[in-house]
């Protein structure tokens, strides 16, 4: 017999990833995917077989659900959400995987009001029905009244999980490295290490790093200060032989979450007064080699 019901929106790298491990573990798992009739009835993880669950291209109504994961980009979250309500399927929780900072009650005044967030360290590149995975640090669950069952899932389906009492640092921090990394990664098409190697690019950074903390730090306090971080991310970083999602989504000439990024510290910074050139000038220079990509 199936544990429990799950659909999955977005067969891209995390969603064909957690498809696939939720699946072997004996979960009902409906897959909605553009692309997904890429993968077909295997999918490899870093070369080991999984079987993968049937896929459409479009939500059943009045299906009932114990857990939907939001695989999407972030530019499609909201029309997505906007769909899923049309089409109603009920769950017990609705669970994002997006980067970025968005506050989940934006979310709630659609029909369902079970939301949790999801932060993701490990790496994840889909190519047809190969998918390689880089080991991070696993995937980090906050303390809500969904941890616990989302947590029991993620050990029931053998994936690693750490949980945390505040994600909201975890978020921001998390989006600071990925406004200082990302974006420069797709520019010069360069690994995390090979960023590093580099004293003009890693200047840069280190500045798009400190802007992005003052402006986020007008909004939110943060429990570290902006050296610390700095210092955190290199060491984290520099030995990475890595290219960031996005790099790996302009080289597919995918749209780049950019805009949620960096975008997002040009913006706040104008509404809180802190200038940002250094991230204006790398929006710049990004821009200028992948017009249609931010
Ligand atoms: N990959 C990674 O290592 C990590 C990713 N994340 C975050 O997770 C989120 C997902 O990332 P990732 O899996 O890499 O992204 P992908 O682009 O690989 O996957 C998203 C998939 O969702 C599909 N999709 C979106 N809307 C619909 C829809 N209405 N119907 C059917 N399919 C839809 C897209 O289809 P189409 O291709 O047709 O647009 C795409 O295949 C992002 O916000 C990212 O920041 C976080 C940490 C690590
Ligand atoms: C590079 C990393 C690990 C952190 O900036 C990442 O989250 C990404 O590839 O998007």
């Amino acid at each position: 017999m199936k544990k429990g019901k799950i659909l999955i929106l977005g067969a891209g790298s995390i969603g064909s990833y957690l498809a696939a491990k939720f699946f072997r573990a004996n979960y009902h798992v409906d897959v909605i995917g553009r692309k997904a009739d890429r993968i077909g009835e295997h999918l490899l993880i870093n070369s080991k077989r999984y079987d993968f669950p049937p896929t459409s291209k479009e939500i059943s109504t009045q299906s009932t659900y114990d857990f939907v994961f939001l695989t999407c980009k972030i530019y499609d979250l909201k029309k997505n959400l906007i769909n899923l309500s049309k089409t109603s399927p009920k769950s017990k929780i609705i669970i994002l995987l997006q980067n970025c900072l968005f506050d989940i009650s934006e979310f709630e005044h659609t029909y369902q009001k079970n939301f949790t967030s999801v932060l993701v360290y490990d790496g994840f590149n889909l190519s047809n029905n190969k998918l390689k995975h880089t080991k991070g640090s696993g995937f980090l669950v906050g303390n809500d009244k969904y941890s616990e069952s989302l947590l029991q899932l993620f050990k029931d389906s053998l994936i690693e999980t750490k949980t945390t009492s505040n994600i909201v640092q975890h978020r921001v921090e998390k989006t600071i490295f990925n406004c200082t990394t990302n974006i420069f990664s797709a520019t010069y098409s360069r690994t995390l290490r090979e960023l590093f190697a580099d004293d003009k690019i890693t200047k840069h950074m280190k500045n798009v790093l400190y802007e992005s903390y003052e402006v986020l730090s007008k909004e939110i306090e943060i429990n570290q200060d902006k050296q610390d971080m700095w210092k955190k991310l290199t060491q984290q970083a520099k030995n990475l032989d890595h290219y960031t999602s996005t790099y790996q989504d302009a080289r597919e000439n995918k749209v780049t979450e950019l805009s949620y990024l960096n975008g997002f510290i040009i913006k706040l910074g104008r509404k809180v007064g802190v200038a940002t050139p250094y991230t204006i000038e790398a929006v710049n220079n990004f821009k200028s080699k992948y017009p249609n990509l931010y």
